[in-house]
């Protein structure tokens, strides 16, 4: 039986308590393995090894030292590709074809893109003037924060995480990740990847656990936690906001979402509808960004509604390995359940169901897997809950709009600010509408399309801070100035 445990100090320990749950694949239900629970002393030794290693080999290191090994931890994921694709693939079930183009490679490139930005960054410096005519000097001078509690979700495991240890690292802190206790294989599989590479023991540290009154929650209240960077949904976020408050400890906070898509009459139809097509069913519908409600312009509605639906049509369930699938199953059974309660409740609320809204016929030997069916929606007032809670799944509602101003209101018309996709051909308008949209991110004739230089976060209750780029500087460092008198 294969057994996760925590890695802390560069050891693999299992749980004093003996205390294990079972993580179980999505695919038919069957166990992949046990996963040890951490308790408040596991989460203690790996935040005091993640304290320790700051003063020690790794505080010592240069920039381009650390950079230089954050580079070899990136090739070694890319050396043990298959593996990490393997593990990812069994967790949540998604299609190797997709896990390989973005998870994986991803998971790689968060740590070469960061170490990169962190060593090229200008130190920043002012001259000024003094009465004595002589001057001063201002220097910007960071210092890592120190150690990072890493909070992860299971949408895009390996991925996500690594977003935040990769910056974390090069900037020169010490992490202490709790993985999604549903998804715990690529995290400690980066374990060895760190040994192989010769990060020091106590820098990269796991725990596994869930998250109230457990592994999560001690993590996140343990005093010498420095930072707490998280990913998941909005009312996780102010508790883990609670958490920090006590002993002022600074927080970025990626949320959920209900993002917009706007299909405007001068699109590329065709375009429009790949993306909206990827930007509502991949990943079954579980990326933050995923796009939930759909807003077209009345001319068009028709004709973009018949070709969702042919396009939802084609879409092929089946295991990870199966090269004909695109469509994989939800993260869980217990997550299937969520997304179900909301497709039942669309029809209460007076939804057409255009197709799908429930559970396929997989065969015997994957029906007891976390399967659904992919879901267009339309008819629903506006004030509906399924139009303005986040789902996390493969669904999305297709509304007519007849002005530019009025789809700028219904996009805003939300407690939420994370992503908007626009699709037009006019791009003056596109710049106009980016403009009023309240989110952190819109793409224009795109979706998801990264570029790691950029800021990404959200607006409203979507989060707070932002990362990428040089960015997350302001999160993952202290920033000193240092004024030198001439
Ligand atoms: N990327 C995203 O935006 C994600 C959004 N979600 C949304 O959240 C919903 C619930 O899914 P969950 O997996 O339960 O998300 P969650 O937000 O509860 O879990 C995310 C992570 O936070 C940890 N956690 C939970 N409560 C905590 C606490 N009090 N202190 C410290 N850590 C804690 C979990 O163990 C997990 O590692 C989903 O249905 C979906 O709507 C879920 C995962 C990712
Ligand atoms: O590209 C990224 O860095 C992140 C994408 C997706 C999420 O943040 C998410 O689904 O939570």
């Amino acid at each position: 039986m294969k057994e996760f445990k925590h890695f802390i100090n560069g050891h693999y320990v299992a749980s004093a308590s003996g205390n294990t749950f079972e993580n179980r694949t999505p695919v038919d239900n069957s166990l992949i393995g046990l996963v040890h629970e951490a308790g408040k002393a596991e989460v203690d030794a790996a935040v005091r090894a993640a304290h320790a290693a700051l003063r020690g080999p790794w505080g010592a290191l240069t920039q381009a030292e650390r950079t230089a090994l954050l580079n070899k931890v990136a090739d070694r994921i890319n050396q043990r590709f298959d593996e990490f694709l393997d593990a990812e693939c069994r967790d949540t079930g998604k299609p190797r074809a997709m896990a390989s183009h973005i998870d994986i490679p991803r998971g790689a490139a968060n740590f070469k893109a960061f170490a990169e930005t962190v060593a090229n960054q200008p130190t920043e410096g002012f001259r000024m003037d003094t009465p004595d005519g002589r001057g001063a000097v201002n220097l910007g001078h960071r210092t890592p924060k120190g150690v990072i509690a890493v909070i992860a979700p299971w949408n895009l495991p390996l991925l996500l995480m690594t977003w935040k240890v990769g910056p974390a690292l090069a900037c020169g802190n010490t992490v202490v990740v709790k993985p999604s206790e549903e998804t715990p294989a690529t995290t400690t599989l980066l374990g060895e990847v760190m040994n192989e590479c010769g990060v020091p023991p106590g820098v990269f540290n796991v725990v596994h656990g869930f998250g109230p009154d457990s592994a999560g929650e001690f993590l996140t209240q343990h005093p010498l936690v420095n930072a707490i960077t998280f990913t998941g949904e909005t009312r996780t976020g102010e508790a883990i906001m609670r958490a920090a408050s006590v002993g002022l400890r600074n927080i970025s906070l990626e949320c959920g979402g209900k993002n917009p898509g706007i299909v405007f009459a001068d699109c590329d139809l065709e375009k429009a509808v790949e993306g909206t097509m990827r930007s509502a069913f991949v990943n079954c519908g579980q990326v933050c960004l995923a796009t939930e409600r759909v807003y077209v312009e009345r001319s068009i509605f028709p004709k973009f509604l018949a070709r969702m639906k042919e396009e939802v049509a084609k879409l092929r369930s089946g295991r990870p390995e199966d090269s004909d699938a695109n469509f994989g199953p939800l993260v869980s059974l217990e997550h299937r359940e969520k997304v179900l309660s909301y497709y039942r409740l669309a029809v209460e609320e007076g939804a057409t169901v255009e197709i799908g809204g429930g559970v396929p016929d997989m065969g015997a030997e994957l029906n007891d897997g976390a399967w659904i069916e992919p879901t267009i929606w339309t008819g629903l007032p506006d004030d509906a809950r399924v139009i303005r809670e986040e789902i996390f799944g493969p669904c999305c509602h297709i509304r007519p709009f007849d002005t530019e101003a009025e789809v700028i209101a219904l996009a805003n018309d939300t407690e939420y600010g994370l992503a908007a996709a626009i699709w037009t051909e006019n791009s003056a308008r596109a710049y106009r509408v980016a403009e009023q949209i309240e989110a952190g991110l819109v793409w224009v004739n795109s979706w998801f399309l990264r570029d790691l230089r950029t800021s990404f976060g959200g607006a409203k209750q979507s989060g707070i801070g932002r990362e990428g780029g040089i960015h997350g500087l302001e999160f993952y460092t202290e920033l000193k100035n240092i004024c030198v008198k001439l």
